[in-house]
């Protein structure tokens, strides 16, 4: 069985009465990530983890941050339409494991509803996709609420 490794990140500007999504949540915060999606940080990293497991580059090549159609849109329509180029590739989502750095609200409440989230557009279960979260100790931009990361890595096999 041909199994691959992938690898994702994604970082996003904080700025304040923008909605905070993240894993299709939407946090309730003072501030809120920036961009031309809904800027959920943690499905980009996702996305990017499965398209570079499956050698099809990468989110902005495939949903160009020019495009007036991805203007505004959840992410979960984006990580659906990325599980389905690696169906088209015969490949199958194994396992995710994503890393957040995030310096507040706490994440940890949001995990279950993140899971699910995530498996309902990827097309697997829960157990296969584990989001744990960090804060940056209040150094750096993510510290100082400036930005968010995400970091995440999978595994998927042929069919
Ligand atoms: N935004 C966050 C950040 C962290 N957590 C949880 O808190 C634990 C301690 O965080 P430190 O950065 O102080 O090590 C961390 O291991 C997470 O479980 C969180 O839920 N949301
Ligand atoms: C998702 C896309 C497309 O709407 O826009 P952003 O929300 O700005 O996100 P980014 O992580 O910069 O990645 C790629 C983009 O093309």
């Amino acid at each position: 069985m041909k199994i691959k490794v992938g690898f994702g990140f994604d970082v996003h500007q904080l700025k304040e009465n923008h909605p905070f999504i993240v894993g299709g949540v939407n946090l309730e915060h003072y501030k809120g990530a920036f961009g031309h999606s809904d800027a959920d940080v943690l499905l980009h990293a996702i996305c990017d983890a499965l398209l570079g497991a499956a050698n099809l580059r990468d989110i902005g090549f495939h949903f160009k941050n020019t495009d007036e159609r991805w203007k505004g849109i959840s992410s979960l329509i984006l990580l659906e339409e990325v599980a389905k180029l690696l169906k088209e590739k015969n490949y199958e989502i194994g396992n995710i494991d994503a890393m957040l750095c995030i310096e507040a609200p706490k994440i940890n409440p949001h995990i279950p509803q993140m899971q699910e989230n995530i498996a309902k557009a990827a097309g697997i279960s829960t157990d296969e996709i584990s989001i744990k979260a960090t804060t940056n100790e209040q150094m750096g931009f993510i510290g100082r609420e400036e930005g968010v990361v995400a970091y995440a890595v999978c595994l998927i096999q042929k069919i």
